[in-house]
């Protein structure tokens, strides 16, 4: 491999990502249907753990340095011996079939009590100083438990800035070309041609490739698809209006002139959706003011889009700010589009935004 300036990051988050997405896949399908009465937990808390501790223990065997921000905290393990031993079970069965991959994250975890541990070192307070990663292990717990879009999701920052970003989207399409469609997130589990990779390195572009079980050969670069008229763009948004509010996107897209309707995923494969060109626009927008978006939820899905030839901000056309600890707190919702009709879309926002 080149050595090029976070080409080991990128590596490894790759790996990481990969091996933690997998285990995901696994949960789903041993405790989604039916057998959650044994487990003591939803399939959600026990992938959740579970990735979080693999992804976790890759990045301390090779970065033992850097500080790491995550959503998941083992208190509940802790005190659940039953879901304690789900998980263990599960990290200790899932290995990536390359054994030099395999090595390459440093294999195996020792022992129960050093996964708890592991899925500890996940409460870094973050900041503006110093190489913090940010996980979510499972982003999208709706899309999940029902079969439809979920990520897997790794970020690096260095000094408040993103450098690498990893997305584990096991239910997208391999195929970059595919258009998004409204029935893209249901029931698309393991259907033939699933499941993708997307990674992007500051300054170096964004790139897809299979999720595969294997090697992470088989790379391809994705850009933003270029639009001549903003009235033909898709947009993404949330299935839970809680999270977004979709009376505010049929306003803004009406300003727009846009008549198609929106394409509703969970999770930051949105992020990667428009990325790849299969959408266009993603547009968050706040329901509760009191709500603070979190950084776990948003690194690797912005340095994915502005690689891929985008550009992300807040409704009020604020850069997503990395560098104030756990949350996002200097911003308002998400909105991201390709560079040049970013602004355009900013004024339609603002418009229908300011006058309610
Ligand atoms: N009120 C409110 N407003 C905005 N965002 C919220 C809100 N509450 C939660 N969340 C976060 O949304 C994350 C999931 O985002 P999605 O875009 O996938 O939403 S949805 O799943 O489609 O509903 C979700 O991430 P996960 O918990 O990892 O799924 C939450 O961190
Ligand atoms: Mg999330």
């Amino acid at each position: 491999m080149a050595s090029t300036e976070y080409s080991k990051e990128l590596h490894i988050a790759l790996l990481a990502v990969q091996r933690a997405t997998l285990l995901t896949k696994s949960v789903f399908h041993s405790h989604a249907k039916g057998t959650l009465d044994k487990a003591d937990a939803s399939p959600v808390t026990i992938g959740d753990f579970g990735a979080q501790a693999l992804i976790i223990s890759a990045l301390q065997h090779n970065f033992p340095d850097d500080e790491i921000v995550a959503e998941e905290e083992a208190k509940d393990l802790r005190e659940n011996s039953k879901v304690r031993q789900t998980v263990w079970d599960l990290v200790q069965n899932s290995k990536l079939s390359d054994d030099a991959a395999e090595k390459e994250l440093g294999g195996a975890i020792a022992s129960v009590d050093s996964m708890l541990d592991i899925i500890d070192k996940g409460d870094s307070k973050g900041g503006s100083k110093g190489r913090i990663w940010a996980i979510d292990p499972i982003d999208g717990t709706k899309g999940f438990l029902r079969g439809g879009q979920y990520a897997v999701c790794l970020g690096l920052m260095v000094d408040g800035d993103v450098k690498v970003g990893v997305l584990g989207c096991p239910n997208l399409p391999v195929d970059d070309s595919q258009p998004l469609t409204e029935d893209i997130g249901a029931d698309a589990t393991d259907a033939e041609g699933k499941g993708v990779l997307f990674s992007a390195v500051q300054g170096k572009g964004a790139a897809s490739r299979p999720l595969g079980k294997g090697s992470l050969a088989n790379e391809s670069t994705i850009g933003m698809k270029p639009i001549s008229n903003i009235s033909d763009a898709t947009f993404c948004e949330s299935v839970e209006a809680g999270h977004s509010s979709q009376s505010d996107s049929v306003a803004i897209a009406n300003k727009l002139g846009i008549t198609k309707p929106s394409v509703r995923m969970d999770s930051q494969a949105k992020y990667a959706s428009i990325a790849r060109g299969a959408g266009d626009l993603y547009l968050r927008l706040p329901v509760r003011k009191d709500y603070v978006e979190k950084i776990w939820d948003h690194a690797a899905g912005d340095l994915i889009v502005r690689e891929a030839g985008g550009q992300v901000t807040d409704t009020e056309g604020k850069r997503l700010d990395f560098s104030h600890g756990r949350t996002l707190k200097e911003n308002k919702g998400v909105i991201a589009a390709p560079k040049d009709v970013h602004q355009h879309v900013i004024e339609a926002v603002m418009s229908v935004l300011g006058s309610k």
